[in-house]
């Protein structure tokens, strides 16, 4: 009997995926070592092409070719129970341009939770996670006619409707104005604290990573660094987390450069 549930909303170890077809398939993510603490945010921050989706897509269990252990809420992921527990946002927006913004809400509801006896409960969904993302005036308007950060929201009120324990957002606020931007990490913020989600998000925007309780640093498939901002700002002597990325790159660089050396010798 579980009385309490764990500290850790995903604990990784040796979490590797190999990618690409043919003979020589490329490892992207190698052999990581990480805990994503409950209740709160972590940023998964690091350059293009560094491994963020394929880790989100390890943890949502839509990544083949994953191995070592990986367990989510307590289940190793891809467990059938985790389906209705976890929220997951893609880069592009997954809603019908051609309906409006709650008939998107309704068509996911009723996916989620079907048969006319739950239709109560499915309206009270709908309406809550439109007020939720703040799409209330905009709710009879067709997706295809709203705006970019709009069209985010839609896609996080869809995530937001099982009322869901971990909430993965995959670059959320890529290509968004700061005004929207501010005001989507202001409702993430919300979600953590009054509704005890976890959050996991990732973003290639450094300034970003302030806004975060914790962060997970990656570069080229391995993970740099697992601190919260202030600590690894304290760590690396520096007063911003992109230069404190920036120094550990260049320490990391430096010690790759050194061990080449001795190899060499
Ligand atoms: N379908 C695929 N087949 C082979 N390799 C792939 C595939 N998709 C991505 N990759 C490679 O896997 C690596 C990690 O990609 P991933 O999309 O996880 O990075 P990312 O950090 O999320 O990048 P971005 O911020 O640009 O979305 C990259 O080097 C990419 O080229």
């Amino acid at each position: 009997m579980m009385n309490n549930p764990p500290a850790v909303a995903v604990h990784a170890h040796g979490l590797t995926v190999r990618r690409g077809t043919g003979r020589t398939p490329r490892t992207v993510l190698d052999s990581l070592d990480f805990d994503v603490p409950r209740g709160r945010i972590t940023g998964l921050l690091g350059p293009s092409g560094c491994g963020k989706s394929t880790l989100m897509r390890a943890v949502v269990a839509t990544q083949a070719h994953v191995t070592g252990t990986l367990d989510v809420l307590g289940r190793p992921a891809g467990h059938p129970e985790l389906r209705s527990r976890i929220g997951y946002v893609t880069q592009a927006p997954s809603v019908y341009d051609d309906l409006t913004v709650r008939q998107n809400l309704d068509y996911f509801a009723a996916v989620l939770d079907p048969g006319r006896a739950a239709a109560d409960r499915r309206r009270a969904a709908v309406d809550r996670a439109i007020t939720d993302v703040d799409l209330t005036s905009r709710a009879g308007a067709l997706a295809g006619n709203l705006s970019g950060g709009q069209r985010s929201r839609v896609s996080l009120a869809v995530a937001l409707l099982g009322t869901p324990e971990l909430l993965v957002l995959d670059e959320p606020t890529v290509g968004l104005d700061p005004v929207l931007r501010r005001d989507l990490w202001n409702l993430f913020h919300d979600i953590a604290a009054t509704r005890g989600a976890t959050i996991l998000v990732s973003s290639h925007v450094m300034d970003e990573a302030e806004r975060c309780h914790d962060l997970l640093l990656m570069r080229e498939g391995r993970i740099l660094a697992q601190d919260t901002p202030d600590a690894l700002r304290t760590r690396t002597d520096t007063t911003t987390v992109e230069e404190g990325f920036l120094r550990l790159v260049d320490e990391a660089g430096a010690a790759a450069r050194e061990t080449q050396e001795t190899q060499a010798r």
